[in-house]
């Protein structure tokens, strides 16, 4: 079924006749449903819309589920790959990984997916349950490179091996420019003023901003990235943990033409504003998604910015960091509860 623009997923089941069934899993990536955050902008006293895109509604409850379908079906399309015979590799900090996961285990491709060691428990957990092959590489010592490396040596080292490379390929932007930007496009009845959105790979600014800005040329375009480890904003690069974006280096794909301006956030302020989330608008996201939140709080209380609409990317499900700070002081809360009787 050729997808209608800005209506893949469920609504493109939900406009056929009789049954409403999808026949496999990566039919259901795609439209995801917008939010405005009315609570919060009420007690802050802002007088922009602030609105998320709630991309846990995923299959795999994050935005990386559509660059990894885009991926992969670019490469099945120029026949590069084929089910059963190619293993996918890829580098990722998780959830581009746990995105080509359920696609590959569907599609019946092997994949091993190379992974900064220590960042993230709960990922590696869902990727091997998933039956993927995790490759922890230790990237805090030795650098991004140390992965680079890791897939070189792969690629003489496996048969029949095809890199998904999310921080080079134009098909993870494309993702964004086919799919999240006409849906934001057409919820928002094109009333969207400002994007904002945090970069990882760089596909979903790129992709959304290429679209909006076809669209209506008006629309800013803010890109956000953790305060600690400010690169595209030409800093050093250093530790922080907003997992999922900042990897320390200016992806090829991101497209800092066209970005207006450029917001830091630090991964403190990111995991206040995901707890506020959960706790004021009921929103269990994660902390890329605070970082983005927190970012549009300081865009919206420009004076400059009153009644206008700010769209941001809600990017994953907050229950992927469990085992992460974002959840250490409930954690140890909930350790150490006493029992009543
Ligand atoms: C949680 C999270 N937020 C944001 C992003 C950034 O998205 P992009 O890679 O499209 O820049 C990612 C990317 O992996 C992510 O995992």
């Amino acid at each position: 079924m050729e997808p209608q623009e800005g209506r893949k997923g469920i609504p493109s089941l939900l406009s056929s006749q009789g049954e409403c069934i999808a026949t496999n899993i990566t039919q259901l990536i795609g439209w995801t449903p917008l939010i405005e955050l009315r609570n919060i902008a009420e007690k802050d006293g802002i007088g922009a819309r602030l609105i998320g895109k709630i991309e846990p509604y995923q299959p795999l409850s994050s935005v990386k589920d559509r660059s990894a379908l885009r991926l992969i079906e670019d490469a099945e399309e120029k026949g590069l790959i084929t089910p059963g015979i190619t293993t996918l590799l890829g580098v990722t900090s998780g959830n581009l990984g746990i995105g080509v996961a359920f696609i590959a285990a569907q599609k019946g491709y092997k994949f091993i997916a190379l992974m900064p060691a220590k960042l993230s428990l709960d990922k590696q957990i869902l990727m091997r349950y998933l039956g993927v092959e995790v490759v922890l590489v230790d990237a805090v010592q030795h650098g991004f490179k140390a992965l680079l490396d890791r897939v070189e040596q792969m690629k003489k080292d496996v048969e029949d091996v095809y890199v998904l490379d999310q921080f080079t390929n134009p098909a993870n932007p494309d993702a964004h420019f086919r799919w999240t930007g006409p849906e934001i496009w057409k919820d928002t009845a094109g009333k969207v003023d400002i994007f904002i959105a945090a970069s990882g790979s760089g596909g979903t600014i790129t992709g959304v901003g290429r679209y909006l800005k076809t669209k209506n040329p008006s629309i800013k375009l803010i890109c956000v990235e953790p305060a600690e480890s400010p690169v595209i904003s030409d800093g050093e690069p250093a530790f922080h943990n907003i997992l999922g974006i900042g990897p320390g280096f200016v992806p090829e794909i991101l497209d800092r033409s066209q970005i207006d301006e450029i917001v830091t956030v630090t991964t403190q302020e990111a995991m206040d504003m995901a707890r506020r989330l959960a706790r004021e608008e009921g929103l269990l996201v994660g902390i890329s998604s605070g970082a983005n939140a927190a970012a549009c709080l300081k865009v919206a209380s420009r004076e400059e910015n009153r009644g206008k609409m700010i769209v941001t990317m809600f990017s994953s499900g907050a229950e992927r960091y469990l085992n992460s700070e974002l959840f250490a002081q409930v954690k140890e809360e909930c350790v150490n509860i006493n029992m009543t009787f």
